[in-house]
């Protein structure tokens, strides 16, 4: 990809606690985006039926998808559980797979959840103050297992794209579920390999 004009410079306002920003509307997941994607399809049903409620918000700046460009913003994942498993982002791989990602947990708590295509994986702590780094070739998902929005802010290469294909037609290996009142990851039975038809 050839570079682009550059951009110039400027500021951009993130509040510290719910993540909103007064300059930009954000983007809204209903729970209704996410078919299939949770463990517990009749508990997703219900939910949807009553009224899909907003799983998660972030911001999509418009910038040049560049190399030499960064995208930042918060992502605000609302709290709540489908099922026993907390809501959580779509998740995705990089669709230039090589790029990394940083994530600065400004409020809330939870997870974020990531695995490459070689099969390894892990769960990192967010809490305030916490910064996650996604290595690249890890597909990444946020997951809120507080009584608050999980509020993170993050940066990637502008021109690292989102492949959410792959997630939606495999899965994650994990999910983030509550047992006995507390997280715990375990084997995600919707995980398929892939390699099947
Ligand atoms: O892309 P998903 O998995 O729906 O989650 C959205 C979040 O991921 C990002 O694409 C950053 O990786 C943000 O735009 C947003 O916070
Ligand atoms: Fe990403």
């Amino acid at each position: 990809m050839s570079l682009q004009a550059a951009t110039i410079p400027f500021s951009a306002h993130f509040d510290l606690t719910n993540g909103l920003s007064r300059d930009y509307a954000s983007t809204r997941r209903m729970l209704s985006k996410m078919a299939g994607m949770y463990e517990n399809d009749k508990a997703f049903a219900n939910l949807v039926a009553e009224g899909d409620p907003l799983v998660y918000e972030f911001y999509e700046l418009t910038m040049p998808e560049a190399p030499n460009e960064l995208l930042f913003g918060t992502s605000i994942v609302h709290p709540g559980k489908v099922g026993r498993e907390y809501y959580m982002t779509k998740g995705h791989f990089h669709t230039i797979l090589d790029t990394p990602e940083v994530y600065y947990c400004l409020s809330g708590e939870g997870y974020m959840l990531m695995e490459n295509p070689e099969g390894e994986w892990q769960a990192e702590r967010f809490t305030p103050g916490q910064a996650v780094y996604v290595p690249p070739r890890y597909a990444h998902r946020s997951v809120n297992t507080g009584n608050e929005s999980l509020v993170t802010f993050f940066v990637y290469r502008a021109d690292s794209g989102h492949d959410y294909g792959t997630i939606e037609t495999k899965g994650f290996r994990k999910l983030i579920v509550e047992e006995k009142g507390a997280p715990v990851v375990v084997d995600n039975p919707k995980w398929r390999d892939g390699e099947e038809s």
